[in-house]
């Protein structure tokens, strides 16, 4: 048997296309662009790729993105200088600041400062509890990037059981509450885990966001079952010199036995950054007092 391919990058671009839609009807009604900030401390070159990617898809939904790169250098309270200006511009919807940041800042103490009706990534603690609660609030990229291609997958996902490897903040421990949202038998998995294979095997749905690559075996897979593969690792390619991407689900062996897939690249990566401009317009609707279906999005 072969798994259905799940395409997040074919999903991602007719979200970013409703997301347009949304943004020019926002522009007739409050007479201004949604706008997006986004603030790269230092020069690590993945994050530049994503941040660059991050202001074009911005400006082609028709939304303003305003880029802030600050040296490596930058001190923590010129950082948070800049988050509370970005929170007093009144076109700025939206404030990202791009993780991990250098080693001398606190990301906690950074991510507290921003507002919590403009933090569009669903970090601060306000959001993290509205999240566990039940209330509105912005939910983080990724993992609501994943329950939408679950649901597209799968319809109603309730009653399933689901298994998260990871349990960090930004992916493993939101999707776990998304998942328990969605009515699912949720377990998180973790670096203690004991038999990881063994617990994976009783999964319907398998999210995996480790940060290891390849790590999750066909062989752990129940037939049939859903995959999400989070991972983003560069790996040494066949060419010398050449790198290329692969995810923490060893795709080769897991697509013999799932029912359904996402592949590394053009799975979640994509829908991470149409969700973050989803967060934005819906930020802008929210802060400019204009009414939106936001489940229709
Ligand atoms: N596609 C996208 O848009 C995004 C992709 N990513 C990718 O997702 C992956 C995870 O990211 P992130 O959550 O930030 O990573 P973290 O490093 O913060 O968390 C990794 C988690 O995996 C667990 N873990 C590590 N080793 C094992 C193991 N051998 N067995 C079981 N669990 C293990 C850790 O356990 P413990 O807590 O015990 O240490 C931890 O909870 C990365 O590849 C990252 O690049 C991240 C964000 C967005
Ligand atoms: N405050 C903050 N918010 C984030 O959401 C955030 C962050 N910091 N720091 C880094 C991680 C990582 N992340 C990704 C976004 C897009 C792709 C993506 O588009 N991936 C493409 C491939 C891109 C490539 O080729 O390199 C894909 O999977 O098809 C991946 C990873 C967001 N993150």
């Amino acid at each position: 048997m072969s798994a259905s391919i799940i395409d997040g990058k074919a999903f991602a671009a007719g979200l970013r296309e409703r997301i347009g839609v949304l943004a020019s009807a926002f522009e007739a009604a409050a007479g201004r662009k949604a706008g997006l900030a986004v603030v790269l401390v230092g020069e690590d070159p993945a994050s530049q790729v994503y941040v660059r990617n991050k202001g074009k898809q911005t400006i082609a939904c028709g939304m303003e993105s305003f880029e802030h790169k600050l040296p490596a250098e930058t001190s923590e309270a010129d950082l948070l200088a800049l988050v509370e200006t970005l929170n007093a511009d009144p076109a700025v919807d939206g404030i990202l600041v791009q993780l991990p940041l250098p080693a001398h800042m606190n990301e906690q103490k950074v991510i507290a400062t921003i507002n919590p009706d403009k933090d569009v990534d669903g970090f601060h603690v306000v959001n993290v509890g509205r999240l566990a609660t039940g209330l509105p609030g912005f939910v983080p990229c990724t993992p609501l990037g994943c329950v939408m291609l679950l649901k597209d997958q799968l319809g109603s996902l309730s009653g399933l059981d689901a298994v998260v490897i990871g349990r960090s903040n930004i992916v493993g421990k939101p999707m776990a509450q998304l998942l328990i949202a969605e009515s699912c038998t949720v377990t998180v998995a973790h670096s203690r885990t004991r038999d990881l294979p063994d617990v994976v095997r009783r999964a319907d749905i398998v999210v995996a966001a480790v940060g290891r690559p390849e790590m999750v075996k066909g062989e752990w897979i129940k037939p049939g079952a859903t995959v999400i593969d989070v991972g983003i690792n560069r790996v040494a390619g066949a060419q010398e010199g050449k790198s290329r991407l692969v995810g923490d689900v060893d795709f080769a062996s897991a697509s013999t036995v799932a029912g359904a897939i996402t592949p590394v690249p053009g799975g979640v990566g994509p829908m991470t950054i149409a969700v973050l401009l989803r967060n934005t317009i819906v930020a802008a609707h929210r802060n400019a007092g204009i009414a939106l279906d936001e489940s229709a999005i």
